[in-house]
């Protein structure tokens, strides 16, 4: 496939309120798009409706301009999916679990022996082929249910939150991960309800809220027209607060807070000499490094200055909403 599209999808469970309603976004061969939003948004129903599993009231899902629903049965057999829960067996061993999928979807034994050690050694887990299941750790579970998504060779991967319960490790092995797939032309749709899980890493983002559509589009694109423009730093200060306040100041304007170094301490942001600063902070990284420089020569001593926000947290700011993590 090139492209697939959701042309306004609506669909309600209790006949009432719609979970999804008149939704449209689109992913191309070889692209990640974040399907991001808060709890009960719509990002499975909308995954299920991709993976043809559930028929929207109105709507339809077309692969290179054509409903697939009528053909449903065959694109299923193009589709990897990963719903919520990993539907792994504790039993079996890593190795067997993508044995007996591969056999399942018809690959003779040759070709699945060669498919299972392809996808253990993509996956970091060709150590442990032969561990069972229940023995693994959480992350070595997920990538296992990840892999078994991809014995098939699909084009189009759908992936209900899977970096969930992952820890910073875990979440940037799965990105570079599912980065190789999509290189290999799949297209790739994950859904997440935090933002900083797929920040960096997705090609286009579609934000959801209620069911319906806030923001669609290549993540540069959705970035520039939300004008995340300046950028929320925190510069910690040791010594010299109201010098770099005053620094700041004059070139941002926009500090947002000054707050105590530690929680146990209390601090007059008028008057201390140490504390940490937010501030917005104009254009590039690059910017943020001259303003540290100018910091450091006006004898504040500076520990640390760090961005504080994504971008796509800073589109969900400037949208005004609230309640993705
Ligand atoms: N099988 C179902 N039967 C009835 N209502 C459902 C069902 N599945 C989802 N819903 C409702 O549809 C809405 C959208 O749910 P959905 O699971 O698609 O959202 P989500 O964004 O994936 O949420 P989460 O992040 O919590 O998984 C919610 O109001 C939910 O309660």
């Amino acid at each position: 496939m090139k492209q697939v599209r959701v042309e306004k999808i609506t669909h309600s469970y209790d006949g009432v309120r719609p979970a999804v309603a008149e939704l449209s976004f689109h992913i191309n061969a070889g692209e990640v798009l974040a399907l991001i939003g808060p709890n009960g948004a719509g990002k499975s129903t909308s995954l299920r409706i991709l993976a043809t599993l559930q028929r929207p009231d109105s709507g339809e899902v077309t692969w290179d301009g054509r409903d697939t629903w009528p053909v449903r049965q065959a694109v299923r057999q193009r589709i990897g999916f990963l719903g919520d829960g990993t539907g792994l067996y504790p039993n079996m061993t890593a190795a067997g679990y993508l044995r007996f999928f591969a056999e399942c979807y018809g690959l003779d034994d040759g070709a699945a022996n060669t498919r299972v050690a392809e996808l253990l050694a993509t996956f970091k887990l060709s150590s442990k082929a032969e561990a069972r299941i229940s023995d693994l750790s959480k992350g070595m579970r997920q990538r296992l249910a990840i892999a078994r998504t991809l014995v098939h060779g699909p084009e189009l991967l759908l992936l209900d939150e899977p970096a969930d319960g992952l820890d910073p490790l875990g979440r940037r092995q799965l990105r570079e991960i599912l980065r190789g797939v999509a290189n290999e032309g799949v297209g790739i749709v994950v859904s997440s309800h935090i933002l900083r899980e797929l920040d960096g890493f997705c090609d286009a983002v579609a934000l959801i809220q209620k069911g319906a559509l806030q923001v669609f589009g290549p993540v540069e694109e959705v970035i520039d027209k939300y004008e995340v423009a300046r950028r929320v730093h925190e510069v910690s200060v040791t010594k010299g607060l109201q010098q770099a306040i005053a620094i700041l100041s004059a070139h941002e304007g926009l500090i947002e807070e000054v707050l105590p170094l530690t929680r146990d301490e209390q601090i007059d942001p008028a008057t201390a000499d140490r504390g940490k600063i937010r501030v917005r902070v104009r254009g590039a990284e690059n910017h943020a490094a001259k303003l540290l420089k100018e910091l450091v020569l006006a004898d504040v001593e500076v520990i640390a200055l760090t961005r504080m926000r994504s971008d796509l947290e800073d589109v969900y700011q400037s949208i005004g909403r609230d309640e993705v993590a």
